[in-house]
């Protein structure tokens, strides 16, 4: 579970909000799409999210830890796969699992079952040995995302994850999207594929100008545009509506 409780974001310099008093709760077992125009303030929440950038105003949760009491146990919730991963360039693909192990307390166990079923799964099993330096942009996302889901976190937090991606990693990634909500877990990613928001997705909110401009099931955004309600309205036609782009 996230919950954003009127988060607002103000990079200095800049004459407007990057978020503007975002309130937001996306539940256990969603799978939850954020979209907006390039420059709306997605990377922004997410770093809020993640703990990397501080809001100006504002709290977020992460399982009802507060990211300001408990930084530390709220980010032990989270998987995170950020926008143009770009892992340790100076280790091998398995040094860098192996980090990302370490650093979430991953038992061993764990370890000798999941990174080879994860390695399998994304085609990464000939690769792990070689220096990241040396991976397609592709690969560095495999590797990210196999290190993000390595300690089975409630939340996964995916920016842009399908950049970079061939098909056949695109729907591993979104199988394993779907099997994660499943279990009860909570999936927030931000995506300008909008078919693949369309498809996958519980819930999706969109965002403008650092303000969410709709939220709820794609049917309700169907519906709360005031246009003709049919199911063809693709989520295409609301997202140039909605955001005047
Ligand atoms: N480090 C920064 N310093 C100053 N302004 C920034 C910084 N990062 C982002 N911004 C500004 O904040 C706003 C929101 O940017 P953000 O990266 O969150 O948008 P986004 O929705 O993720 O865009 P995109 O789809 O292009 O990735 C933009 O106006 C951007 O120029």
């Amino acid at each position: 579970m996230i919950w954003l409780g009127n988060v607002s974001k103000h990079y200095s310099g800049s004459d407007r909000p990057a978020v503007d008093q975002l309130q937001l709760t996306v539940e256990r077992g969603e799978i939850f799409g954020f979209l907006g125009p390039n420059g709306a303030g997605k990377t922004t929440t997410i770093k809020m999210i993640t703990g990397i950038l501080e809001p100006d105003a504002g709290d977020i949760e992460v399982e009802g830890i507060s990211l300001r009491k408990d930084p530390l146990s709220a980010k032990k919730k989270i998987g995170y796969v950020p926008d143009g991963a770009e892992p340790f360039p100076r280790l091998t693909g398995m040094e860098y699992i192996g980090f990302m192990a370490d650093i979430y307390e991953v038992d061993p166990e764990t370890r000798r079952r999941r990174i080879p079923e994860l390695l399998e799964k994304f085609g990464m099993e000939h690769a792990v040995g070689d220096l990241i330096d040396g991976y397609s942009r592709g690969m560095k996302q495999k590797i990210t995302l196999i290190a993000a889901l390595l300690h089975r976190p409630s939340v996964w937090i995916l920016d842009e994850p399908m950049v970079g991606l061939d098909p056949k990693s695109a729907s591993v990634l979104k199988e394993e999207m779907k099997t994660y909500s499943r279990e009860g877990r909570t999936v927030f990613f931000s995506t300008h594929v909008l078919e693949v928001a369309e498809r996958l997705c519980d819930r999706l909110a969109i965002l403008k100008d650092g303000r969410l401009v709709a939220k709820g099931k794609l049917e309700e955004l169907r519906r709360g545009t005031g246009g003709e309600v049919t199911d063809e309205r693709s989520l295409e036609n609301l997202f140039l509506e909605l955001t005047g782009t």
